[in-house]
């Protein structure tokens, strides 16, 4: 199974190269120059080129709070962009797996978000990807459109380097505990993304197997919950103490808006493609290690 990603350095893409090979897929990343979101008519000649069976949309405009000031930008991304590579699977003949956010939703539930709750993106990366999710569907009945959360992994830019980094500076970080969602480990995404590949290919006409699903842990937690998990594994690792201060999202203004509740309710993947990630802790003290102590 050949598989097209967008995007090369990202974190999902990168996840991606590591695990293929043991799924038994060869992972073909496609990125700037040859095909950047920003121009169009670059997206199908660089997805043909690499002969895929599956496309994986995985890039995108992810910088939230800049994205206020660059609203043109994320959207020609993450809405536009999207949906001309969902076009040139369809033109390829491939089924595509895109992915997009719990910032979709406005956060507003007591529980778990389904397939079906009402969206209502805080924010312009939301709303963009949002655009998004929407240009995808409509490209090709082919696609499924995996919703994930809080990205972290050993790649790329994320919240676990980012308070590793503040580690080494301070011994006290403040983090807001009154937003809740569910921490994913690339690495844990891109199993689930080789897991519906594999299925997409071969039944090629389920209907069940396509369409929006949300992809996450089976648990979840406050940002506050996973820099807590992260400095306890500094901690074991190293020695260093790190306290966290639990604070409120009025105490830590940003540009953008952000859902305080984005918990996603998991169990309509698990239904389709039998698919269950593993609880967010073990899975970060994994990455935390692994960014501790290089491999
Ligand atoms: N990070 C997160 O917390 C979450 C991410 N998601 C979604 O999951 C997907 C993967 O996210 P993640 O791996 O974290 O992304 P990253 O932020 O780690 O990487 C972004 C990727 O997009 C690529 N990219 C950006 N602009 C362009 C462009 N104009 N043309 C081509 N490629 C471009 C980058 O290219 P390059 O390799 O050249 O840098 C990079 O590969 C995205 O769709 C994102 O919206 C959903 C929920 C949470
Ligand atoms: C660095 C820092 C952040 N925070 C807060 C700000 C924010 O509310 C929360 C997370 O901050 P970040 O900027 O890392 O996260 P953010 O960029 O909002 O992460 C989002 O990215 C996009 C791409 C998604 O799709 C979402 O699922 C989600 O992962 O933590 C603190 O409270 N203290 C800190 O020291
Ligand atoms: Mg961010």
């Amino acid at each position: 199974m050949r598989i097209a990603v967008t995007g090369t350095s990202g974190q999902v893409v990168t996840a991606l190269v590591e695990r293929g090979t043991g799924a038994g897929a060869t992972i073909v990343p496609v990125g700037r120059p040859q095909l950047d979101l920003l121009d169009p008519s670059t997206v199908l000649p660089a997805l043909a080129a690499t002969k895929p069976d599956v496309i994986v949309s995985a890039a995108a405009y992810t910088a939230v709070d800049k994205a206020e000031a660059e609203q043109d930008v994320a959207w020609r991304i993450n809405a536009t962009g999207a949906g001309t590579v969902a076009a040139a699977a369809r033109v390829l003949g491939v089924p595509v797996i895109h992915l997009s956010t719990d910032y979709v939703f406005d956060g507003s539930k007591d529980g778990l978000w389904t397939e079906d709750d009402p969206v209502g993106p805080l924010g312009v990366y939301g709303a963009s990807k949002l655009a998004g999710e929407v240009a995808v569907a409509s490209a090709t009945p082919n696609h499924a459109i995996l919703r994930i959360a809080w990205v972290v992994s050993p790649f790329g830019a994320n919240f676990v380097k980012t308070m590793l980094r503040l580690a080494e500076t301070r011994d006290h970080v403040r983090v807001v505990a009154d937003q809740y969602g569910g921490p994913t480990s690339a690495l844990d995404i891109a199993d689930g993304i080789l897991a519906v590949a594999k299925r997409l290919l071969s039944d090629t006409n389920d209907s069940n197997l396509r369409g929006t699903f949300h992809m996450g842990p089976t648990n979840t937690g406050s940002w506050a919950d996973l820099a807590d998990v992260i400095f306890a594994a500094l901690a074991e690792t190293t020695r260093k103490l790190v306290s966290v201060e639990r604070i409120s999202t009025a105490e830590y203004p940003t540009p953008a808006r952000r859902p305080p509740n984005s918990r996603l309710d998991t169990r309509k993947i698990e239904r389709a493609h039998g698919i269950v990630l593993p609880e967010w802790q073990t899975s970060i003290e994994m990455i935390t290690r692994r960014l501790i102590v290089p491999a």
